[in-house]
């Protein structure tokens, strides 16, 4: 899905997120481990007030696992509760469930004892596109549910969807825009696949993902593509690892946009390793 954010978009999303909070009771709020924080929405904070949240720490399995142990331990610190997953693995999913429960349950406590009915509780997910929000959803409910989408001008009844017995989830989540403000959170998003390629160059996104590596997982670099770090020619870099991955032009020139592409393939499988670009210390 192609999101364009203009800013009467970005007004008529806070305004649904904002009016569908007021039926949950806590948020669940999908952030991308590998940029926990490049991929929070900037408003959403403002919009939550004092309403309890649950972070996801989505994909992992592609984030660097030590990091994410440390983003965990920096959002506890925080007194906001978290948990990394793997949407594809059952036992994260299960996770996630006890996890809510255990939240939903202390606020219905409350409520119980204000002398409101006992109720399932209730919850939504948000986050930005692409973060993982249908996967974990259909997940949840262990089936596949239709994506009703954001479109203008149709209102349908809210539906809830149960969990358990005790737990119902919003069937719609709310998608936010992330922070592209700032051009070296656009290169992150970019990088880890959250925006559209075409926003930002290829070759530009590349260089980013090469320094970023240099500088935080130098190793992987020696390891993957051999390449001479004390040499800080970026050109040089893409000149030697266009040659040893075939990224040749007619003539023999190395043809960077095809290596660009090599670099930026590679990062998005993991060929170079568990990747974490956001450090909590930073956010
Ligand atoms: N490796 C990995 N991939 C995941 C995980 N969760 C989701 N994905 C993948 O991420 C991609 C996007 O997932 P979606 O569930 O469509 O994301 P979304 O937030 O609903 O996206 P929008 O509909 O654009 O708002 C899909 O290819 C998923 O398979 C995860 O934990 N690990």
């Amino acid at each position: 899905m192609t999101i364009q954010w203009f800013p009467g978009h970005m007004a008529k999303a806070k305004r649904q997120v904002e009016e569908k909070l007021k039926l949950v009771d806590f948020v669940i709020e999908l952030v991308d481990a590998r940029v926990p924080i490049s991929s929070q929405n900037p408003m959403l904070q403002e919009v939550l007030g004092d309403k309890e949240k649950l972070i996801l720490l989505m994909k992992k399995d592609l984030a660097d696992p030590q990091m994410t142990k440390k983003w965990e331990e920096h959002f506890a610190a925080k007194g906001i509760p978290s948990l990394a997953v793997n949407a594809h693995e059952a036992k994260d999913i299960q996770q996630i469930v006890k996890v809510a429960k255990e939240i939903g349950e202390k606020k219905l406590e409350r409520l119980t004892k204000k002398g409101v009915k006992p109720r399932p509780i209730r919850a939504m997910i948000v986050g930005i596109p692409n973060v993982g929000k249908s996967t974990v959803i259909n997940r949840l409910v262990n089936k596949k549910i239709a994506k009703t989408g954001d479109r203008p001008g149709v209102t349908t009844a809210q539906q809830w969807i149960k969990v358990k017995k005790d737990f119902e989830l919003l069937d719609t989540p709310g998608i936010l825009w992330p922070k592209f403000e700032d051009e070296e959170v656009g290169y992150k998003l970019a990088a880890v696949g959250t925006i559209k390629d075409h926003i930002l160059h290829l070759d530009d996104i590349a260089v980013f993902v090469l320094r970023f590596l240099k500088d935080h997982y130098p190793d992987r670099l020696v390891e993957r593509y051999s390449i001479d770090l004390d040499v800080e020619d970026i050109v040089t870099w893409f000149d030697e690892i266009g040659k040893k991955r075939g990224c040749l032009a007619s003539g023999g020139m190395i043809d960077y946009e095809k290596t660009s592409e090599v670099i930026i393939r590679d990062l998005r499988t993991s060929k170079l390793g568990t990747i974490t670009f956001d450090f909590p210390d930073e956010g």
